[in-house]
């Protein structure tokens, strides 16, 4: 029996010694704490195979070099092909990261058990710099507001009296553009070039603001914005305190960011301020922004600036980048398949070339995008091969299980790679990674959006779909009938770079022609 002094009627007699053995013993009490720790991280660890990795510092070196290198996206690509459809990454000071290229699992996380999956503080604090509380990085409440005024912008009837005409008219800048820089004979970065093009159509449709780097591409806003998405990428691989350290110092990957950043919400301010200008007269145009405004004050409400600064950086990624980025990747292609280009250009005469009294329109028009079907069919390949966001993320708010049976504990991140998934001969046939458009016109019906995810899907399926696909055709079939592309440089060192969306790490320089 225990002695009266030992053993109380409440603690039993091993939890008195225990106490008695850790009182004033504090690293015993720490290993204890950790090993606990780690104990219970094993026991709800997710059963899928996990990437190799360093003891301490896991799967952290490995990614960071290859994204120095920008080969990370065929790292990915590579495990999967090694270990599996779904696979687990893990990164000092933070949980496991699952990384699934199942349709199913794919399903499962962005439509039926949406309510369980959200972007999370794991999204939200790289990216709150950038994007602040826009729709991009807001859960809940806060994005379903956004969501139901931002689907109302996108009316047939817009398109037909406001977006089609800024989208036709950028597009013919672009190509004189081009045509100028085929007399010259240059060579050109044909990504910044699409860069300028999209930033121009956003800034216009986005917020009613001439933005006029096509004229003018001296604009020090497309460096910032290309550095801030950088900076905001390597926030997702480091601990959060490790890259709030290089943000305070101005070091490492956050060398530069701070003056960056400055500029970016310097400039969206503006914008903001001559929006809520405007507002309470008759002169603002139909922008997303602009409505957004409208919308709030015709419920007696004032956004503050800061509210209408995340709206503008929120669109302004959206539209631009996403865009740019898929033109570039069609160029590319369409330049290193010149079997690929005669079928288009055989399209392109047919719909679009001289009429029978032999007039030539100079632009293509509204109703003539929807009879290019091979077109649509070469943006779609295009995307498959290249997605613009090529690497999508949540958390689990509660623990979960994937449909092929991976156990998810709460607040892992579970990661889709619409670019692993492309290159999937399992899901896309033994020609998975071949650019064949005709793909597309085979199908009796088109793929399920679970598999080809390159505009997500779900309850937050890209709400600039339908305007993405119009810009990048009109775009297309307007500089394509007049000029011909060749990269200029070798093919390899075109390569994606490490950002948030699929860019080009050296540009797209090429030699322009005309046809
Ligand atoms: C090729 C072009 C485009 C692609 C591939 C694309 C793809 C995507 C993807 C993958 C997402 C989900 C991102 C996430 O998880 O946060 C998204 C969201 C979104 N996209 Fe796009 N996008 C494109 C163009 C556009 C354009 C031109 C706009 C127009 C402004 C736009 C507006 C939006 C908006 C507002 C969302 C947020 C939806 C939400 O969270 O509810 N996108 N897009």
């Amino acid at each position: 029996m225990a002695p009266a002094s030992l053993a109380t009627s409440k603690s039993p007699l091993a939890l008195v010694l225990l106490r008695r053995l850790l009182r004033g013993n504090a690293p015993l009490v720490a290993a204890l704490a950790l090993l606990a720790h780690l104990f219970r991280r094993w026991r709800r660890r997710p059963c899928c195979p996990a990437v190799p990795g360093n003891w301490l510092l896991g799967n952290l070196p490995e990614l960071l070099r290859r994204a120095t290198a920008n080969t990370h996206l065929e790292m990915y690509a590579h495990y999967h092909a090694l270990l599996g459809r779904t696979v687990k990454f893990h990164y000092p000071g933070k949980n496991w990261v699952i990384d699934t290229t199942c349709p199913r699992n794919v399903e499962h996380v962005l439509k039926g058990h949406f309510e369980n999956f959200e972007k999370g503080s794991w999204f939200r604090e790289p990216l709150n710099e950038l994007l602040g509380e826009g729709i991009f990085n807001a859960d809940g409440a806060l994005w379903h507001s956004q969501r139901k005024t931002a689907s109302r912008m996108f009316t047939a009837q817009l398109f037909k009296d406001q977006i089609w005409h800024v989208v036709r008219k950028n597009s013919g800048t672009l190509c004189r553009l081009l045509e100028g820089v085929a007399d010259s004979g240059e060579t050109v970065d044909v990504f910044r070039l699409m860069n300028r093009f999209t930033l121009d159509t956003i800034g216009e449709i986005g917020f009613g603001t001439d933005i006029g780097s096509l004229d003018d591409p001296s604009s020090p806003f497309l460096a910032s914005f290309d550095h801030a998405q950088q900076a905001s990428f390597y926030r997702f691989l480091f601990p959060n305190p490790v890259w709030r350290f290089m943000r305070f110092f101005g070091i490492g990957t956050e060398r530069g960011s701070s003056e960056h950043f400055k500029l970016l919400d310097d400039y969206s301010r503006e914008v903001a301020r001559e929006l809520s200008a405007k507002a309470d007269g008759s002169d603002a145009s139909p922008s997303f922004v602009g409505l957004f405004l409208q919308d709030a004050i015709s419920k007696g409400q004032q956004p503050t600036e800061k509210f209408l600064r995340d709206l503008v950086l929120n669109f302004l990624l959206a539209g631009r980048d996403t865009t740019a980025q898929a033109l570039s990747w069609t160029v590319f292609l369409l330049a290193g398949n010149r079997r690929v280009e005669k079928c288009l250009m055989e399209e392109l005469d047919t719909e679009l070339g001289p009429s029978s009294d032999g007039s030539v329109a100079d632009e293509p028009s509204y109703e003539q995008m929807a009879q290019l079907p091979y077109l649509h069919a070469v943006v779609n390949e295009a995307l498959r091969l290249y997605p613009s966001v090529p690497i999508d993320s949540k958390a689990a708010i509660n623990d979960d299980t994937l449909p092929d049976g991976t156990f998810v504990a709460a607040g892992t991140v579970v990661q889709y790679s619409p670019y692993c998934m492309a290159r999937d001969v399992g899901l896309w046939g033994s020609d998975a990674e071949e650019f064949r458009p005709e793909r597309w016109l085979e199908m009796k019906e088109p793929p399920s959006s679970y598999l080809y995810a390159v505009f997500n899907a779900g309850p937050r399926e890209c709400l600039g779909k339908r305007l993405a696909y119009m810009e990048m055709k009109a775009c297309l079939a307007t500089i394509l009938q007049k000029i011909s592309f060749s990269i200029a440089v070798p093919r390899e060192q075109i390569r994606p770079s490490a950002s948030l969306t699929i860019g080009m790490s050296n540009g797209l320089p090429c030699t322009v022609k005309h046809r």
